[in-house]
């Protein structure tokens, strides 16, 4: 043989051997990891994680491996938590073994584990307390936070009366309005919907929504360190965060030019009373860099989700209209046409919240849930979760389960309603997730849902601009949250 014949020979036993060792020592169900398929060096499971379909491939893997399966984004390793019992052990039952936030390297690099959402120990544990309770003192304050909310839909209901019945696009607009609904309370003030920088914020904040959905957005989260120095549109998010970043900063420093600490007006100025109290504190957590980050936080984590949610729901009430006309019903029948539905509405209306929870049960917005940490190693039924292994409690396996949601791949309101038409209340509905680290946001995006949807359809009937047996109400992009295919609509004054 040739030498470089023999010296190719080798080189390639020499991968297939690498090949073989790594997959070997990676294959899960070896030592006590829950198990899983076969993966690849560097590319991990990435080949048959279908994107398209994530759902129905988890489900798959579900019946073959059982409720805890191990997985590999690129070479990070996950454990992945299906089903409701799975879900439930881990946050509620043992919320403190589970309660760290798993690895999001799209993320972790710009918010550097600062802020709520992303961050962990005891930092986290004193924002997110600062946050819940300001969030609540502004609900008991001059001005509640249902109050605010009801201002809003009314600018809406406005906005979209001059859509003269024609058609268009929703996104932009239910953004805005949700997003000045955080605003209020956040910086103060609500912004016109025509006001430049306030549109260029909210088209940054769709822009990086849909970068992280997008495949794009998957391919950073499975190769972190390749993608940060490919070109390409994902590079677009570190741009747009930096400008984010930047707008928060500029309220801070106006915020803290007129403070008067005997009397917060929002909740930029609580973070400024509060930075200044724990001044001598040289460990405290209430620092600039925290009070940027915690108000992008309730910024960003308050105004995508939830206008997904309701452009999504407006959407499958396209398809079905007589689910659309028998809320109108409930609407008229409790609160008629001549003031704004309220909170204290709802106790009133099975049929509507039936549908408000269906609608979230249905689209399942975060389908993984956010990732979570097991701080150590942590047994978990037969097996052990190794310590730092980022675990997905699949939210989207417990909200679509059979044993309690009858066909749950179909719309059904009747989900979430009594024989009686009576509302029956469900466990299973986790689309905030559940225990220590709930979404702190739960009872504010409540109260926007339902009160943007009972005004929108007290006002006006939604139309579709194609026949609604068309309407494709599954989702378009399905990564970190499952987003609508993009739809026009038509409303018609009642
Ligand atoms: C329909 C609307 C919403 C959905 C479906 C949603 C869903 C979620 C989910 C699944 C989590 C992860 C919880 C976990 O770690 O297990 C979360 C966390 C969070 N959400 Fe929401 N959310 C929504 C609205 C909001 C709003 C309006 C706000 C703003 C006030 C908000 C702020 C947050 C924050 C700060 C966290 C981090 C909590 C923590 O790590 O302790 N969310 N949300």
């Amino acid at each position: 043989m040739d030498p470089l014949g023999a010296i190719t020979g080798l080189l390639v036993l020499c991968f297939f051997c690498l090949l073989f060792l790594a997959t070997w020592r990676k294959r899960p169900g070896n030592g006590k990891l829950p198990p899983g398929p076969w993966s690849l060096p560097i590319l991990g499971n990435a080949l048959q994680l279908k994107t398209k379909d994530l759902t129905r491939t988890l489900n798959k893997l579900h019946e073959k491996y059982g409720p805890a399966f191990t997985l590999y984004f690129g070479s990070e390793r996950v454990v992945m938590l299906h089903g409701y019992q799975a879900v439930k052990e881990a946050l509620i039952d043992r919320g403190d073994e589970f309660v760290s936030r798993g690895k999001v390297p799209v993320i972790d690099k710009l918010i550097k584990g600062l802020g709520v959402i992303f961050s962990n120990g005891e930092q986290w544990k004193q924002l997110r307390r600062f946050a819940l309770t300001t969030l609540r003192n502004f609900g008991m304050g001059k001005k509640s936070i249902e109050e605010r909310i009801q201002e809003e839909t009314q600018c809406l209901v406005e906005k979209l009366s001059s859509t003269q019945k024609m058609p268009f696009d929703p996104t932009f607009l239910l953004s805005c309005t949700v997003s000045n609904v955080i605003c209020s309370i956040v910086f103060g003030n609500r912004y016109d919907y025509e006001d430049k920088k306030f549109l260029a914020l909210i088209d940054k904040m769709d822009d990086n929504i849909h970068l992280l959905n997008s495949q794009w957005g998957q391919l950073y989260q499975l190769f972190p360190s390749l993608m940060d120095v490919l070109p390409g549109p994902h590079n677009q998010m570190a741009i747009n965060f930096a400008a984010l970043k930047e707008f928060i900063s500029e309220e801070l420093k106006k915020h803290e030019e007129t403070l008067d600490p005997t009397s917060p007006r929002d909740f930029i100025d609580c973070f400024l009373i509060k930075m200044e109290q724990e001044k001598q504190n040289g460990k405290t957590e209430f620092h600039a860099e925290n009070s940027v980050i915690t108000t992008l936080d309730l910024f960003s984590g308050g105004t995508e989700t939830t206008s997904t949610t309701l452009r999504y729901g407006l959407l499958i009430l396209l398809k079905y209209p007589d689910i659309q006309e028998k809320v109108q019903e409930e609407i008229d029948h409790v609160i008629g046409r001549m003031r704004s539905p309220c909170m204290a509405d709802r106790s009133q209306m099975p049929y509507t919240d039936a549908v408000v929870h269906e609608i979230q049960r249905f689209i399942a917005l975060v389908p993984l849930g956010l990732p979570r940490a097991v701080s150590q190693d942590t047994p978990f039924g037969q097996y052990i979760i190794p310590k730092g292994t980022t675990v997905y409690p699949i939210l989207s396996s417990v909200l679509h389960d059979s044993n309690e949601f009858p066909n749950p791949e179909q719309f059904n309101p009747g989900h979430f309603l009594n024989e009686n038409g009576t509302f029956r209340k469900s466990n299973f509905f986790m689309p905030f997730s559940a225990g220590k680290r709930i979404c702190l946001g739960e009872g504010l995006a409540r109260m926007e849902i339902f009160l943007f949807l009972t005004t929108i359809l007290q006002n006006f009937t939604l139309k579709p601009f194609t026949d609604p047996k068309e309407i494709d109400i599954s989702p378009a992009l399905s990564g970190l949250m499952n987003l609508p295919r993009p739809y026009q609509l038509c409303v018609l004054p009642r």
